[in-house]
């Protein structure tokens, strides 16, 4: 009998919603907010009648299709075999649809550290460590080897094309009357992302749902064990350490950190952690002492994540603009002007962490005053008019706060825009966020993470007609175009899923 055995685990996308640039450093902290639009990995034994079996007849075989892309381009076939005391990683495929980075890094590191897991838990070494790793692989010689699916819920791509098929409107109803998982036209390189950050999600999912479905690591079902859980913690700096190889450089993190936590007060990982990795072999994994574990275990990092959410009553709202003009990579250029303006830069990088954890604070004590007896109808009144105009009690006046300190946090980012040279707040951008800004029941906003012309934020009153105000604006703006996304703020991280709670999975999988 063939076991069932199907692994499916998710993981959110993120906003950095303060903090940008400055969270490089581990002097300073900023908010991440997850988001309620999710990265799926799903992992299935592979039939040994598939045809990704029939390539050759090496010990086991890995299969990962992205779902929603055309899949003659988008899937990777891998062997797995173990040749004297080598694991060997080769992909069989290459030359049809070329490599994908993300996937085999993840691969091979996951494997890497799967086996060394084996090695130094079960009474299993060297060799032999492999080969239990390849019949946990092949279920025990039953399957070929594991089927694995990734898919993005519609929000990680621009849905322009779609809509536009389809003769809506690039507006939040159309939005949600698209099917779930969207078969995209082109391959991955050719599609616009819209800055959820899909390549840690992917890297995050894949980690987790490979470690669990191979049994190296035990996910817990309660999201609010996730801090001190040991497997999360050990996903975490694989994941971290996967995603930093791919991208060919050591960024802060705060984006895999979200995939795992979920939405909190984020401060990074000494760098200086992973040097003894990035410049280890991709060919092969050698069936000998660990190399991973003692960097990647978790006592070994020092990250901090702290609890931070947004208060009852209140959404985070984004949009995908696209100004017909690329963002190039601004750390580079921000980080090269720091170091020439040292004494300049430390003053502003000062004032504007000032600033962020302002904003932390007055967030939170708005989360303590959810439980006052007038709060959620302030709230919701206030989302019918200016925030600016009113102070009648301590909730409106938070509000009003949180107002202000958006405001300061833009001023502190168009200074650094002034003194870099860097477009972190365009003027177009600074345009339409204070064009939004003017709405009844709009808190304020700003540009998320590394800023630029690609995407925006606004913290809003959560009712249809804040919502609706907004989609009007954006619909109508002719400046830039601006696509909402779906998405909400969400709190969790990575999550066991089951097929039967995601809408659209079961289809999209074809199972
Ligand atoms: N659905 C997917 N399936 C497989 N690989 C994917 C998928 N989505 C993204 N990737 C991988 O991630 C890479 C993009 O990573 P990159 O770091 O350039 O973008 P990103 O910063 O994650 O983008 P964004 O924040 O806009 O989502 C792709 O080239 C591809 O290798
Ligand atoms: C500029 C930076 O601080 C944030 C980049 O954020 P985003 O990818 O633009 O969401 C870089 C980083 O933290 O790795």
């Amino acid at each position: 009998m063939h076991s069932q055995k199907h692994t499916i685990v998710s993981s959110p996308g993120k906003v950095l919603l303060a903090g940008g640039y400055l969270v490089l450093d581990r002097s300073y902290s900023g908010l991440v907010v997850a988001t309620s639009s999710r990265f799926y990995s799903s992992v299935q034994p592979l039939p040994a009648s598939s045809s990704a079996a029939s390539i050759s007849t090496p010990q086991g075989i890995i299969s990962v299709r992205a779902g929603q892309f055309p899949s003659q381009s988008s899937t990777w076939i891998y062997s797995i075999s173990i040749e004297n005391d080598q694991l060997i990683i080769k992909q069989t495929n290459q030359d049809v649809v070329g490599k994908n980075k993300f996937i085999y890094i993840t691969l091979f590191q996951t494997l890497a550290l799967a086996y060394e897991k084996i090695a130094t838990t079960t009474d299993k070494k060297g060799v032999d460590a492999g080969r239990e790793l390849l019949n946990r692989i092949t279920d025990d010689g039953q399957s070929a080897g594991l089927d694995l699916v990734v898919l993005a819920d519609n929000d990680f791509y621009s849905q322009r094309e779609q809509l536009s098929a389809l003769s809506l409107p690039t507006k939040i109803d159309s939005l949600s009357s698209l099917q779930p998982f969207t078969p995209l036209p082109r391959p991955i390189p050719q599609t616009n992302k819209t800055g959820l950050g899909s390549s840690a999600a992917l890297v995050t999912s894949l980690v987790a749902s490979l470690l669990s479905h191979l049994d190296i690591v035990s996910l817990p079902s309660n999201p609010t064990e996730a801090n001190s859980n040991e497997s999360l913690q050990l996903v975490h700096s694989l994941a971290q350490f996967a995603h930093c190889l791919a991208q060919g450089k050591v960024g802060s993190g705060f984006d895999v950190s979200s995939a795992v936590f979920g939405t909190h007060i984020f401060k990074r990982f000494s760098p200086s952690i992973l040097t003894p990795l990035m410049d280890g072999s991709l060919d092969s994994i050698h069936l000998s002492s660990p190399t991973l574990l003692p960097v990647l275990d978790p006592s070994k990092w020092d990250q901090k994540t702290t609890a931070f959410r947004l208060p009852k009553g209140l959404r985070l709202i984004l949009a995908d603009v696209d100004a017909g003009t690329d963002t190039p990579s601004f750390v580079g250029k921000v980080l090269a002007w720091r170091k020439n303006h040292p004494e300049v830069a430390q003053k502003l990088w000062d004032d504007l962490d000032k600033a962020n954890m302002q904003l932390e604070r007055l967030l939170t004590e708005l989360v303590a005053r959810e439980k006052d007896e007038d709060y959620e109808e302030t709230v919701g009144w206030m989302g019918e008019r200016h925030i600016e105009d009113h102070k009648e009690n301590p909730t409106a006046v938070l509000l009003y706060e949180i107002r202000l300190t958006l405001f300061i946090i833009r001023d502190f980012q168009r200074r650094m825009s002034e003194l870099s040279g860097v477009a972190i707040e365009p003027p177009e951008q600074t345009r339409l966020l204070d064009a939004c800004s003017e709405l009844e029941g709009v808190i304020g906003g700003g540009v998320p993470g590394a800023g630029g012309y690609d995407a925006l934020f606004l913290l809003i009153i959560d009712t249809p007609s804040v919502t609706s105000r907004v989609d009007k604006l954006w619909s109508e703006w002719t400046e830039m175009s601006v696509c909402p996304l779906l998405a909400r703020q969400s709190d969790g991280g990575l999550k066991v899923e089951r097929l039967s709670d995601v809408k659209g999975l079961a289809e999209a999988l074809g199972s």
